[in-house]
């Protein structure tokens, strides 16, 4: 089921005398959501836009599908999607007058296809009014929604919930969601807010200073990083030392505790301990969520 859809290799890319990307290698499944995660600066913009051939490799070689991005770029463009930080909108056109024209401009014009996108990014009510009118919210909900006109295979999606509120949110990563499960769409997305993208990525690419420095499913890069589990428990137990039930334990909080394990296999035991003394409202494994495997990759690259 796993077949390789965008493959990376060797690839450098320079601005100048900056060296941006150097020996860049990744590989994408088809029908996969991957996060490409990395702080400000590490290059993921500037790898999407080689992957979509808009800028061109120094070196190494890449492949969208059967194509190669240095002289494909056009069929690849046609069938992929890119919703980028300004979202490349016409803000003296309204919403609609937005999507007609790049829908005639894709040559995918599709009346009931702008109406029932419009609708699902909640933007019916809006689509007379002028793009430049728009809350940075719709602008973005807009953007994405002209990223899908031609019902593309590959999306990019360059931190596609920025400047949305609670609701925006909720809706682009159920429609994302949607999207890859319903079309199989692959989604290459990059985003800064680790909680919200770990809910829909089948997998990551970490990088730093222009450098691939992990790939993995969380599975496979919390078995590989995670040498223990900290646990973090809202109880009234008042343990007397640093210890308890033989696992080291400290003081977090009025009424939370944090136990270090060596593993998952001991929670168990140990909870059944504090309840024979207290109570347990919450128990929560603290170190293994995208952002606390985030810290640990990244740490381990500067130790
Ligand atoms: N067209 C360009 N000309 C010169 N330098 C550029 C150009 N585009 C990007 N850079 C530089 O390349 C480096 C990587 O930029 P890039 O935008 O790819 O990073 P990023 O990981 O997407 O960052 P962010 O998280 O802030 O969006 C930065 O130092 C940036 O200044």
């Amino acid at each position: 089921m796993n077949q390789p859809y965008l493959q990376v290799d060797h690839v450098s890319k320079k601005f100048g005398t900056q060296q941006v990307l150097h020996d860049m290698n990744f590989t994408v499944n088809r029908g996969e959501i991957v996060g490409l995660l990395g702080p400000n600066g590490s290059g993921k913009t500037t790898m999407i836009r080689l992957l979509n051939g808009v800028i061109l490799p120094d070196g190494g070689s890449i492949r969208v599908g059967t194509h190669n991005p240095v002289t494909d770029g056009d069929p690849i463009r046609r069938k992929s999607g890119i919703l980028t930080e300004g979202a490349g909108l016409y803000h003296e056109l309204t919403g609609m007058q937005n999507l007609e024209f790049f829908a005639k401009l894709y040559g995918v014009w599709d009346k009931k296809r702008l109406l029932d996108l419009l609708e699902q990014f909640d933007l019916t009510a809006h689509m007379h009014k002028l793009a430049g009118t728009y809350s940075t919210g719709m602008k973005k909900r807009l953007g994405l929604a002209k990223a899908l006109l031609h019902r593309p295979e590959l999306l990019f999606l360059d931190e596609p919930t920025n400047g949305l509120d609670p609701e925006g949110i909720q809706l682009v990563m159920k429609y994302i969601r949607e999207l890859n499960r319903t079309e199989g769409t692959t989604i290459l997305l990059c985003s800064h807010v680790l909680h919200q993208i770990q809910e829909v990525c089948h997998q990551y690419i970490f990088m730093e200073s222009g450098r691939v420095i992990e790939q993995g499913t969380n599975r496979e890069i919390e078995s590989k990083y995670v040498t223990e589990t900290v646990l973090r428990v809202e109880t009234g137990l008042q343990p007397t030392g640093d210890v308890f039930a033989d696992v080291p334990v400290r003081r977090v909080g009025e009424q939370t505790l944090e136990f270090h394990l060596p593993n998952k296999d001991g929670i168990s035991a140990l909870l059944r301990a504090i309840l024979l003394e207290s109570w347990v409202h919450e128990a929560v494994i603290t170190n293994r969520d995208l952002e606390a495997l985030y810290f640990k990759v990244r740490g381990e690259q500067h130790e």
